[in-house]
């Protein structure tokens, strides 16, 4: 991975990025511009929440700063390097968790620890080490179908852990799971979070999700996603969800997301109206 010299941000961010935008299928006719004029600065150990109405790009950002797809606008920076390739320091969790169903517990989080050669004893020890750090060390030689799905994905979250990564992009990974579940899972990922010091990057649609974890939520506008403003969230934590400060910032959340997700109706429905 090359640095490039990019003067106006700190080496030390984890993630930067400065014009960035994305046009899918650009300079075809089914080009479409899924955003556009991204700044972005994140702090290492810093937790960041992506709020915004559906199809403004959310997760095409979170894509590009794992480096699984380029931008067509702009350039993204991790730690100093300019963002070209995916990397085990950048890991993605996504919604769905993508376990192998034929390999062990143990095996599906030391999995990438496989392709870059390391040896079985070495993955089986990393492998408890991060299961360990989700509460499942003794579901080590299970299967992935003999687990919730709470579970699996907390199995994903060790998987990622595994890799030691400085960036953690998780896509909307509590989605799937009951209310109590992500509940429970979101004080979980506070805690996996502390002490792995790691930048988190989290997509979500559920305001009350974005006030119980961000220090700072970015709020987009509908497509193409722009940043429409960041919020920051200086509530100590444990959070009191149920306070007159939490109350506050999700009137806030909703105020700022109610024309956005308005307009983004308006412009499906006309873009249905003329398919
Ligand atoms: N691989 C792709 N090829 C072409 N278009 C894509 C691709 N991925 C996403 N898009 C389009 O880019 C736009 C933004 O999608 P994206 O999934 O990033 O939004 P989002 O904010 O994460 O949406 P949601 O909240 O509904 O998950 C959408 O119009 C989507 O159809």
């Amino acid at each position: 991975m090359s640095s490039e010299d990019a003067p106006h941000f700190s080496s030390k961010d984890a993630v930067v990025c400065r014009g960035v935008g994305k046009t899918w299928a650009a300079g075809t006719k089914r080009a479409h511009n899924a955003l556009t004029d991204i700044d972005l600065d994140v702090a290492p150990g810093e937790f960041v929440v992506f709020l915004g109405p559906s199809g403004c790009g959310k997760s095409t950002l979170l894509y590009l700063i794992a480096g699984l797809e380029d931008a067509t606008e702009g350039k993204l920076w991790s730690f100093g390097d300019l963002v070209e390739t995916p990397s085990p320091e950048r890991s993605l969790i996504f919604q769905e968790t993508s376990l192998f169903p034929w390999l062990t517990v143990w095996e599906n989080v030391s999995f990438g620890l496989s392709i870059r050669g390391a040896s079985k004893d070495e993955r089986r020890t990393v492998a408890a080490e991060a299961l360990q750090r989700v509460g499942l060390k003794a579901a080590m030689d299970k299967r992935p179908d003999e687990l919730s799905g709470g579970m699996r994905q907390r199995v994903a979250v060790a998987r990622a852990l595994a890799m030691r990564p400085k960036v953690l992009l998780m896509d909307e990974p509590f989605a799937a799971l009951d209310v109590q579940t992500r509940a429970r899972m979101q004080d979980f990922l506070l805690d996996v979070w502390r002490d792995s010091a790691a930048s988190v990057l989290f997509v979500t649609h559920h305001i009350d999700e974005a006030v119980a974890l961000a220090d700072r939520v970015v709020v987009f506008t509908s497509r193409p996603g722009r940043i429409k403003t960041i919020v920051p969230i200086d509530m100590p934590r444990p959070r009191n969800l149920f306070s007159r400060e939490a109350e506050a910032l999700r009137i806030q959340l909703t105020d700022l997301l109610r024309d956005e997700v308005d307009r983004a109706f308006a412009e499906q429905e006309a873009l249905t109206a003329t398919a």
